[in-house]
């Protein structure tokens, strides 16, 4: 049969389209051999017998049982495929940021059981166990010939690891370790996969030996039985019950009974228990939470994904969509003419771009400092962590905020599952909380900027990306500039001023009689504020520097797209702002104008790229998993295609007619 025709919306748009479309992909793709490899993947994984979803009932119909199962079914299947795959290639390659297995979303739509094995299990292998552990376990966890996953939260303690309750109490008598939860508040809650899939886990437990607390330490742990995968004995585990979105996730508690675990299943890499008991402690203890980091450097690449998908499905429908009518006598025309809708629509498709870059960035300033770690130079981790935790937590809020905005720029229909923004909401909603809180991760920053103030007002050396506060010591307002370059000056400034107003508040809570964790809290709102000015203008500084840098290397019509997102970015946020430059810099009410005004041309210039731009992500139809996002622009005909399937729709007349409706009317004519 043949292919159903692209809609003339879409046909006109892309004729429009002034850049070399494959350009830019292979650019997203960090090349074009990175683009031939995602397709091979994705062809490789879309193609595979029992994958496709193509003559399936949608998910969401499923019940909460099936839609388990089905997840599991497939995430086996595609496991298999992608071993294969891997086993010709570098298998670490799964681990860097790139689009190539994303292909998952084509599968299941949702979250797959098997994230947290991948995300966590097996970086925390590779990056905590001894060489002998990690011979041990690395090929098995590789080979899915153990599942796991990563269990660190408790009921009623996920942000303070310090005071997890579970404990790890060695007996130097067996040379074992006895896993125990004391209380309701310790049973671990939340982990992925934990709760029906993994038969093995990370444990963050508390370590006791001779009688002493050494603090959390991570332990390899076996929970279910490999063959009949029965809890073992002394181990209670379960799903913790349906959530806002992660439906496929798995997630789930565990509580141990006096549960006993061999020595070396403390992962020992960095601290050790010898068999007598005796404690050799780590170089470093916040090498037990170096997977957090990992992963927290991961999700601003994760989060840029995201929102490259939503914005395919709201940029390609406002350009199907036809609404109102402006002028009398007219057409209705398409909603991507609305000026509103370009300003809901370009500044994600920008903050996408501007989340990669800086998502890559990150990942190479991350592999730096591990490489370092390795040598034992720890001196680069405060930075990292401080980097690491406000990239995270502003750019999954960022884009949750997006993501939403993408859905109401889809009017009605972006309120359909069949749209797929509110599974896609759902998965970046969470990234603001897991794997380390908004605020909790904002407070971490504004630790370290604290302490950068102290050094830049003592004239000491200062690590990179807090250097630029030293020039703002004694002057806290910039020169304004009205260009690219003049709006990152500003941003700068303002995270000095803000960070400054913040330390200054500390030291006048503290003088007046307060202990310094009571003015820490007290200034907190202040030093949350720094965090995020701080994040703002590493994102507007790294995003400008590397999307220039990028638009150098690219054609001259490329090139200008790229300035233009990045420039567009920039006046978002300088305008969103403007009340801090007004303080921390010599912007006027003209400046202001102005910058308004190119924020209307720059929109102008973009929009007859956009849809030019969105096809770029190159995102296909299985992946997008849109009724309203799909290639051809076939939304109408989609929505009812999918209405459909609604196994309401079998039946005429559904049974509760009879059972309730019909009775109710009755009494209603006696
Ligand atoms: C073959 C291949 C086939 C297929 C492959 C296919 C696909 C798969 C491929 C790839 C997958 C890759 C990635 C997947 C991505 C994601 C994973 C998926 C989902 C994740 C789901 C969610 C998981 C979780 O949520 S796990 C639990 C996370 N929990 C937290 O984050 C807890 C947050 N709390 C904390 O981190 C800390 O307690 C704290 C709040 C930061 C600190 O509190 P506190 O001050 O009380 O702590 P301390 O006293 O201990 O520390 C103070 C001191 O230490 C410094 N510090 C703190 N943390 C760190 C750190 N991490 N590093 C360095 N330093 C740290 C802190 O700054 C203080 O220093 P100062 O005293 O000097 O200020
Ligand atoms: C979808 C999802 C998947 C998850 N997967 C896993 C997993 O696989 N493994 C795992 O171990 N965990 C997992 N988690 C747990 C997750 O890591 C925690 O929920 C997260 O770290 C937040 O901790 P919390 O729930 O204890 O929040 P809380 O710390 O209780 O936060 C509640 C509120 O208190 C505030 N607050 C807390 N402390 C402070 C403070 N010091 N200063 C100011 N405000 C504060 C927070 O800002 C927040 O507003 C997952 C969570 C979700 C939602």
């Amino acid at each position: 049969m043949a292919e159903p025709k692209v809609c003339e919306d879409l046909l006109r748009e892309r004729r429009k389209c002034t850049f070399d479309v494959t350009e830019l992909t292979n650019l997203i793709d960090g090349g074009a051999q990175g683009t031939e490899e995602r397709h091979y993947v994705e062809n490789l994984v879309l193609n595979t017998e029992g994958l496709s979803t193509k003559n399936e009932v949608p998910e969401e119909y499923l019940s909460h049982k099936e839609r388990y199962e089905y997840a599991v079914k497939k995430a086996c299947i595609l496991y298999e495929v992608l071993k294969e795959y891997a086993a010709k290639h570098n298998t670490m390659d799964a681990f860097k940021p790139t689009n190539k297995y994303r292909v998952t979303f084509g599968v299941v739509k949702d979250i797959s059981p098997f994230m947290l094995h991948m995300g966590m299990f097996v970086p925390t292998i590779l990056n905590q166990s001894d060489p002998e552990q990690m011979a041990e376990w690395l090929p098995q966890a590789m080979s899915m010939g153990i599942l796991g996953t990563y269990a660190q939260t408790e009921l009623g303690h996920g942000t303070f690891l310090r005071g997890l309750e579970t404990t790890a109490t060695y007996d130097p008598a067996t040379e074992e370790f006895v896993l125990h939860t004391p209380t309701l508040t310790a049973y671990k809650w939340w982990p992925g996969g934990l709760a029906h899939t993994a038969n093995h886990c990370i444990v963050v437990a508390q370590l006791y030996s001779k009688g002493v607390c050494y603090g959390v330490h991570p332990f390899f742990v076996q929970i279910r039985d490999t063959e009949t995968h029965m809890p073992l004995p002394g181990v209670k585990v379960g799903e913790i019950g349906p959530k806002m979105g992660f439906q496929t996730a798995n997630n789930g508690f565990l509580g141990f009974d006096h549960y006993r675990i061999p020595r070396r299943s403390m992962l020992m890499k960095n601290a050790q228990i010898l068999k007598d008991g005796t404690y050799v402690k780590s170089k470093n203890d916040k090498l037990t939470y170096g997977t957090m980091v990992f992963v927290r450097v991961l999700i601003v690449t994760d989060v840029a994904y995201e929102l490259s998908r939503a914005a395919t499905i709201a940029v390609r429908y406002s350009a199907v969509r036809h609404q109102s009518q402006p002028k009398p006598g007219q057409p209705e025309p398409q909603i991507l003419d609305y000026v509103t809708q370009q300003h809901k629509l370009f500044i994600g498709v920008a903050t996408s771009h501007v989340f990669r870059v800086t998502g890559c960035w990150l990942w190479d300033s991350y592999s730096q400092v591990i490489a370092d770690v390795g040598k034992g130079n720890m001196d680069q981790l405060p930075e990292l962590h401080a980097l690491a935790c406000c990239l995270k937590a502003v750019c999954s809020r960022d884009a949750t905020a997006r993501v939403e905005e993408f859905r109401l720029a889809c009017g009605g229909h972006g309120f359909m599952a069949s749209s797929n923004l509110p599974i896609i909401n759902g998965i970046v909603a969470a990234t603001i909380t897991y794997e380390g809180e908004y605020t909790v991760l904002m407070l971490q920053t504004a630790r370290f900027l604290v302490k950068a103030w102290k050094q830049a007002t003592l004239g000491n050396a200062m690590t990179p990306t807090v250097s630029y506060l030293v020039r703002f010591v004694n002057n806290d307002r910039v020169r304004w500039e009205n260009r690219p370059e003049g709006i990152v000056s500003g941003f700068l400034a303002i995270a000095a001023g803000k960070t400054k107003a913040a330390c200054e508040s500390l030291q006048e809570y503290e003088r007046s009689g307060m202990d310094y964790e009571d003015a820490w809290n007290s200034a907190s709102v202040q030093l949350v504020n720094a965090s995020e000015a701080h994040c703002r203008a590493i994102l507007c500084e790294v995003s400008w520097r590397e999307l220039s840098r990028l638009a150098a290397q690219s054609s001259p019509s490329l090139g200008k797209v790229l300035l233009q997102m990045g420039e567009l970015y920039l006046i978002y946020w300088a305008l969103e702002k403007r009340g801090d430059l007004l303080l921390y810099s010599t912007i006027t009410g003209a400046d202001i104008a102005k910058l308004q005004a190119r924020y209307e041309v720059l929109l102008g210039l973009l929009r007859p790229n956009a849809v030019g731009l969105v096809d770029a992500f190159d995102i296909r139809d299985e992946i997008l998993n849109s009724t309203l996002g799909a290639y051809d622009g076939r939304v109408y005909e989609r929505l009812m295609e999918e209405a459909l399937k609604s196994p309401l729709n079998a039946e005429p007349v559904n049974q509760s007619f009879h059972k309730y409706l019909k009775p109710l009317m009755m009494k209603a004519k006696l």
